[in-house]
């Protein structure tokens, strides 16, 4: 059952959402007023389907950069005069450049949740998320009314379990994306930092969580390693782009090993087991799942990597481009033919 408190504030966040929702329809109107003033679009040269949305599911794992990204994007958007709507999704998350135009947090918090379910801070976020999903008209209604001209921004939590091991992620894309509802063309970004590079382990850890969060989602994928401006100095040029399609020689000549040291500490713990004869057999069974995992990601191709420095506008444009590539974003602000009959009157 949820806790009273939450459904009270539930209820105040509705009426807001109903004030947020006619705010932006005045946001909208003085956006479109903005562009009849200098590029006048006619109906004929609308998108496809009118209340099309477009939107991107920022992901990653914690401290990867995710809401500095958020930042970055709208901030950039705002400069070449497209409309962002930012959705913070993470109910922990205290601070913004940015304010939220949504905010999970006036739904249900972590700091509530742990404090009158006595939850520690992991399954308080899964109850949020589960809280929210029985609660999506949260969601619906502050996104119904806004048109394709908007990028929603999701800023997730940093959290790698949500990604990885239980459904409620997959369940809101879902209900985003579902046609006839919603009908958000979402596309994720998966963020991992480019610094983990320097540490092998760390890299095709996060490229599995990577690969793991794509097979979750089911939706348009781009992967990116952030911070870029942090590695500029450590690893040149030529040698980083061997890290953005990850291949099995990246493990074969690793100058740190990190990996093998790693599994030298797991088999000499378990060495100290006397009655542990195969603890060598497990150092070589570790070496085979290693390889193994590398191949399965070189195989299908399925992760590969661009560059971020958020410090750098072109950089930040140049992910802004395959995210609008991934939602097709700009066919639907293309001329498209005048329907037939608006020809039918003419003499
Ligand atoms: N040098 C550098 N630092 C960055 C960059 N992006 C983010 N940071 C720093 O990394 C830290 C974490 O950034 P956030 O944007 O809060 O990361 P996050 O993924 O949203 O973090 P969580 O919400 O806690 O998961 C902050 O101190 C940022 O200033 C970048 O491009 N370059």
């Amino acid at each position: 059952m949820c806790p009273v408190k939450f459904r009270q504030r539930y209820i105040a966040t509705l009426a807001a959402c109903v004030k947020l929702s006619s705010d932006h329809h005045l946001h909208l109107h003085s956006t479109s007023i903005l562009q009849h003033t200098t590029t006048p679009i006619s109906p004929a040269f609308r998108g496809t389907s009118i209340m099309s949305k477009y939107g991107v599911m920022v992901m990653g794992p914690a401290g990867v950069g995710k809401s500095t990204f958020c930042t970055s994007l709208i901030t950039h958007l705002q400069l070449n005069r497209r409309s962002a709507f930012y959705v913070n999704l993470d109910p922990a998350a205290e601070h913004f450049e940015h304010q939220p135009d949504l905010d999970i947090k006036d739904l249900i918090s972590v700091e509530d949740v742990m404090e009158e379910l006595q939850l520690g801070p992991n399954g308080g976020l899964v109850y949020c998320f589960e809280y929210l999903l029985a609660n999506l008209d949260f969601i619906s209604d502050a996104l119904e009314s806004l048109t394709e001209e908007y990028l929603i921004i999701f800023d997730m939590p940093g959290q790698i379990e949500l990604y990885t091991h239980i459904p409620v992620l997959s369940g809101l894309v879902k209900f985003l994306t579902q046609s006839g509802a919603l009908d958000v063309r979402l596309c994720a970004a998966y963020l991992i930092e480019s610094t983990f590079v320097l540490d092998r382990a760390k890299y095709f850890a996060g490229t599995l969580s990577a690969m793991s969060a794509m097979m979750m989602l089911e939706v348009p994928h781009i992967n990116v390693l952030t911070k870029m401006d942090l590695i500029k100095d450590q690893m040149r040029k030529k040698d980083f782009k061997r890290f953005l399609v990850p291949d099995t020689t990246l493990l074969e000549d690793d100058p740190a090993e990190t990996i093998r040291k790693r599994m030298t500490v797991a088999v000499d713990v378990r060495s100290d087991d006397p009655g542990n004869k195969d603890a060598l057999m497990s150092g070589a069974t570790f070496q085979r799942l290693n390889a193994a995992i590398a191949n399965l990601i070189e195989s299908y191709s399925l992760v590969n990597y661009l560059k971020l420095d958020c410090t750098d506008e072109e950089s930040v444009h140049a992910i802004l481009s395959h995210i609008d590539d991934c939602i097709q974003y700009h066919e639907a602000q293309e001329p498209r033919d005048p329907p037939e009959e608006e020809f039918d009157d003419e003499p």
